[in-house]
């Protein structure tokens, strides 16, 4: 069992908001942007990608955002549908806009990083009466991505989702997702992100993104158990602090906490680790497993997409999962993953 008590009765397990987006990963690897010739096109995005992992893992998944009104629009639509995820709250771009796309360098064996072109972009252009109250109503969680709040309407879109999912008790899981390219300063950012903070249930996101989300509210960056005391005393349940290749750890407000470490993979990118490690966390506190139980199969998801091409593709489905678990156990020892 674990603290989160999620509704029943509901029709979706999580309906994530935000972006959904084109990733465009090179085919020739361990070279600059500038020499790569070929790319594969995948779903992209983060909160897109956690829809893809949660839908792998048999969850009931729907979607609410807003994508270009063109043939990327009809690729990210048709991709979702294929993959059992309702699109019926996806819109469409009225004026123009463009799907955001996500350019990634893998410029050797341990370095990696994205570029990425959101300018007029149509996820951004979310607006508040697009957000159906009925249909927030009827799912467990919603899971909001912070690059949601990065610009108006969006913004206002996001908060009116946040409103209806405290009115229905559906839980709020908030990633903060920092990604610099679309804001205009950090203390904006901060903001935003601390307003959302407050009001969520569960927060997962890196270190550096907790002391963003904390730069205006404390003079000093924050140790984990400090930050962890701070978010939980504002009523979260969980606070998940991410370590990227260190692992991560989560503080429950029932004053536990627990460390996870990242299995041992041969590293191919550094992106898609966050968006596997939070739907199959997701996944694992919806079961009702224990919280270590579910960071351990966040972790593992985590650890097969940095090993993979794409960042949504490659999301296991549950025995993939445990039979990974299962084989890094075998090669370094029970106590692989747990700090
Ligand atoms: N090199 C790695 N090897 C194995 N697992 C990794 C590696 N890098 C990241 N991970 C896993 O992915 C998780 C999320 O990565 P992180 O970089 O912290 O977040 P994000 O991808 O959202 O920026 C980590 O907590 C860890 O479990
Ligand atoms: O989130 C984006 O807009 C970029 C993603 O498309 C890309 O797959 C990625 O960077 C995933 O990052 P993660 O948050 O490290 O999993």
């Amino acid at each position: 069992m674990n603290n989160i008590e999620f509704d029943p009765n509901r029709t979706f397990d999580v309906v994530p908001i935000g972006r959904v987006t084109i990733d465009l990963n090179p085919n020739e690897i361990h070279r600059p942007l500038e020499e790569s010739r070929t790319f594969t096109k995948y779903l992209g995005g983060s909160p897109g990608n956690i829809a893809v992992g949660l839908a792998r893992l048999e969850k009931k998944v729907g979607f609410i955002g807003k994508v270009s009104d063109d043939q990327f629009g009809n690729f990210i639509i048709n991709y979702l549908h294929n993959e059992g995820i309702d699109t019926s709250q996806m819109k469409r771009a009225k004026n123009g806009e463009k799907l955001g796309l996500t350019f990634t360098e893998i410029l050797s064996p341990t370095e990696s990083s994205i570029l990425m072109y959101r300018d007029g972009i149509a996820d951004l252009e979310l607006f508040p009466d697009e957000i159906s109250e009925d249909y927030i109503r009827n799912t467990k969680a919603i899971l909001l991505s912070g690059t949601a709040l990065a610009a108006s309407p969006s913004r206002e879109a996001a908060f009116i989702a946040l409103e209806y999912a405290k009115k229905h008790n559906t839980k709020i899981i908030f990633d903060i997702d920092y990604r610099e390219y679309t804001w205009k300063s950090k203390k904006e950012t901060a903001v935003y992100y601390a307003l959302a903070g407050r009001m969520s249930d569960i927060i997962i996101g890196s270190r550096e993104e907790f002391n963003l989300m904390e730069s205006i509210i404390c003079f000093k960056e924050s140790n984990d158990k400090e930050t962890a005391d701070r978010w939980l005393g504002y009523g979260n349940k969980i606070v998940v602090i991410k370590h990227g290749k260190d692992g991560s750890t989560a503080y429950t407000d029932d004053g536990n906490n627990y460390n996870i470490k990242p299995f041992p993979v041969d590293l191919l990118k550094s992106f898609g680790g966050g968006d596997a490690y939070a739907s199959a966390f997701i996944y694992g506190l919806m079961e009702g497993w224990e919280v270590i139980e579910a960071l351990e199969f966040g972790s593992a998801s985590a650890a097969m997409l940095v090993a993979s091409h794409s960042c949504s593709e490659a999301m296991p489905k549950v025995e993939e999962i445990k039979e990974f678990i299962k084989k890094k156990k075998e090669e370094y020892g029970e106590m692989v993953a747990r700090g």
